[in-house]
C-alpha cells in the first residue's frame, strides 16, 4: 500500500517555522489571516487516543457518541444516539457501525487488538496506548512518510524530567519498560523514555466539537505552536472527519507568531505559571503574565492578602474534589460551598477564578442530578455575566458552546414534564408562558447562528445549523423583532431569578447555600 506523506495529511497550512532562543521552534503566519480562518488543518493527526472512560461511550473510529454518553452530563450538547458494539476480539474498543469497525481495523486496530485482548480486563492508560499504536504502525511500516522523523525532532525535555526526578520521571520509566515489552520494538528504553517525554510535552487534549474532553491527540506540525495566555488562535477537533485544526481567534498579521493556550488561561497568574512550569518547563512572559492586573478582566493577578490566598486555595481544592466526586449531591454541595466562601470575601467578581469554574462545574453536576431548571439559571449567569469578561471575542468557541448549552437546557425545560423544585425558580419560572419560552429558544438559536457564521463547516456549526432548520428556524426568524417588549419582560423575569439565586450564595444555611 502506498504511504501518505506528511504533506498529504495537511490540507491547510498558512505558517512557516522559525526558531528563537526563548521559545525554541514556533509557527508564524505566512500571510494575513482573518479571525476564524483555518491556519492549519490536519486530517488524521499522527496519534489520537481515547481516555479510558470514553472507550465505553465513544466510537473508536468516528469518535461519535454512543447512547451511554447520555449518562455523562458533560455531553448534554450532543443529541445523537448511537448503539455501540464492542469489538469481540479485545472487548475494549467499541464501534457505532460495521463501516467504522472495518475502517478502524484496516488502519490501526488489527495491529493492537490481540494485545488489548491479552491484557483485558485491564486497559492501558491513554498515553501508553498512544505510543504503542505509534510503535506498532511504525513496525508494520504503516506510518505516513516523514511523520516518525518529524515526531522524533520534537522537544522532549527529557533532561529536565530526569533532574526533577519526581513521580512523573518514575512513570516515564515504567511506561518505557512496559511499552518495550508489549510492542516488541527494536528501540532502546532510553529512546522510549524520550518518546514518552515528547508525547507529554507536545500532545493536545482532544475534545469533542462541544469541548468535552475525549483523550489526547498529537501531530508534529501542530506541536510546533507555542503558548501564550494572551493567545491569538485555538485548536479544534472535528471528530467525524478526524480533523485537527488551528483557527485564528482574531486577525493575525503576516509574520506574527501563532500562539494557543496550553492551559486554562482564565486562571490566576500564579496558577498558570505553576502549571506551565510543571508540564512544559517554562516561565510564561506573555503580556497577560507581565501585567500586575489583567486589563480585560480587571482582577488582580495575585490574591490581595494571605487570607484571600487561603480562600482561593480552598476553593481550588473544592473544585478538584467536585470534579472527582461521582455521587449525585456531593459535587453540588462542594461547588456551592466553594462559591459561597469566595463570594463572602466581597473580593470575587463572578468572573474571577476559581469562582467561574466552580459555577461551570455546578452546571454539569446539576444536570447530572436532574436539576435542569437550576442548571439553566447558572448556565445563563455564565453565558450573560461571566463569559463576556473572560473571553472578549463574541465568537470565542467556548462562548458559543456555552450559548448552545443554554439553548439545549431551555429546550429540555420546555419538554420536561416536571416542575422546578427550587423555590426562587418556581417564583419566576420561565416556563410559565410557553409561547414566549419557544421564542426565547429561537431568539438565542438565531443569535448563535449569526455568531457561527455561514462559512464555518466544522461539526459544531453543522449541528447548530441542522437543529435550527429542523426546528423551522428560518420561517420564525422575524419573531424576536416583532415581540421585543415581550422579550424585555421575559428578560426581567430571568434577571430577578438570577439576582435572587446570586444573593442566596452569600448565605450558608444548614443544608447549603440554596437553602
Ligand atoms: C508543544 S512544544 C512547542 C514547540 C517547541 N517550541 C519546540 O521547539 O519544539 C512546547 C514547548 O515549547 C516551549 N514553549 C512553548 N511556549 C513557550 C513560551 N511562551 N515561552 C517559552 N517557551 C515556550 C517550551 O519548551 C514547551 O515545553
Amino acid at each position: 500500500m502506498a504511504h501518505r506523506t506528511l504533506e498529504q495529511h495537511i490540507s491547510v497550512d498558512m505558517t512557516h517555522k522559525k526558531r528563537c532562543n526563548e521559545t525554541g521552534w514556533g509557527l508564524y503566519a505566512s500571510t494575513n489571516i482573518a479571525a476564524r480562518e483555518a491556519i492549519i488543518s490536519i486530517e488524521r493527526p499522527l496519534v489520537i487516543s481515547l481516555d479510558i472512560p470514553r472507550l465505553k461511550d465513544t466510537c473508536y473510529e468516528c469518535l461519535g457518541y454512543g447512547s451511554e454518553a447520555y449518562r455523562n452530563p458533560e455531553r448534554i450538547a450532543w443529541e445523537e444516539d448511537k448503539k455501540l458494539q464492542v469489538c469481540t476480539g479485545c472487548h475494549v474498543v467499541r464501534y457505532c457501525s460495521k463501516e467504522c469497525q472495518t475502517l478502524s481495523w484496516k488502519s490501526v486496530h488489527k495491529h493492537e487488538c490481540s494485545l488489548f485482548a491479552r491484557l483485558h480486563p485491564n486497559i492501558l492508560p491513554n498515553n501508553v496506548r498512544a505510543i504503542l499504536q505509534l510503535l506498532l504502525l511504525r513496525k508494520a511500516n504503516r506510518l505516513p512518510h516523514g511523520e516518525w522523523d518529524a515526531f522524533m525532532n520534537l522537544e522532549s525535555h527529557l533532561q529536565q524530567w530526569e533532574s526533577r526526578n519526581g513521580r512523573q520521571w518514575e512513570d516515564i520509566g515504567l511506561m518505557a519498560r512496559g511499552t518495550k515489552e508489549y510492542a516488541g520494538t527494536d528501540l532502546s528504553e532510553e529512546t522510549l523514555r524520550e518518546v514518552f517525554g515528547k508525547l507529554l510535552v507536545n500532545c493536545f487534549t482532544m475534545v469533542s466539537p462541544f469541548y468535552d474532553p475525549l483523550g489526547l491527540a498529537l501531530h508534529p506540525l501542530a506541536a510546533l505552536v507555542n503558548h501564550s495566555c494572551n493567545y491569538n488562535a485555538f485548536v479544534r477537533f472535528d471528530t467525524s472527519s478526524h480533523c485537527l485544526s488551528v483557527l485564528a481567534l482574531r486577525p493575525i498579521a503576516r509574520d506574527e507568531q501563532i500562539v494557543v493556550s496550553y492551559i486554562d488561561a482564565t486562571n490566576p497568574r500564579h496558577v498558570r505559571q505553576k502549571e506551565l512550569q510543571d508540564k512544559y518547563f517554562f516561565d510564561c512572559a506573555c503580556s497577560k503574565c507581565s501585567d500586575y492586573v489583567t486589563k480585560e478582566e480587571g482582577v488582580p493577578q495575585l490574591p490581595e492578602s494571605s487570607e484571600h490566598l487561603l480562600v482561593e486555595q480552598r476553593a481550588f481544592e473544592l473544585l478538584a474534589a467536585a470534579q472527582k466526586d461521582t455521587s449525585i449531591t456531593g459535587p453540588i454541595q462542594k461547588c456551592q460551598y466553594g462559591i459561597h466562601i469566595l463570594r463572602k470575601t466581597g473580593a470575587w467578581p463572578l468572573h474571577r477564578q476559581p469562582l467561574a469554574s466552580l459555577r461551570q462545574q455546578l452546571v454539569v453536576s446539576l444536570i447530572a442530578a436532574g436539576q435542569i431548571h437550576l442548571a439553566f439559571v447558572h448556565a445563563w449567569i455564565q453565558y450573560r455575566s461571566i463569559d463576556p469578561k473572560l473571553m472578549t471575542e463574541k465568537h470565542h468557541p467556548i462562548r458559543l458552546v456555552h450559548l448552545w448549552l443554554v439553548i439545549v437546557l431551555l429546550k429540555r425545560i420546555y419538554f420536561a414534564s416536571f416542575s422546578p423544585t427550587d423555590l426562587p425558580i418556581q417564583k419566576y419560572t420561565i416556563t410559565s408562558n410557553s409561547i414566549m419560552h419557544i421564542k426565547l429558544i429561537h431568539y438565542l438559536h438565531w443569535a448563535l447562528m449569526k455568531r457561527v457564521g455561514d462559512d464555518d463547516d466544522g461539526t459544531f456549526a453543522q449541528v447548530v445549523r441542522h437543529h435550527f432548520i429542523q426546528d423551522g428556524g428560518y420561517e420564525k426568524q422575524r419573531y424576536p423583532i416583532a415581540k421585543r417588549d415581550d422579550f424585555l419582560k421575559e428578560a426581567e423575569k430571568l434577571k430577578a431569578c438570577t439576582t435572587e439565586i446570586l444573593e442566596k450564595e452569600l448565605v450558608w444555611g444548614e443544608s447549603g447555600a440554596a437553602a
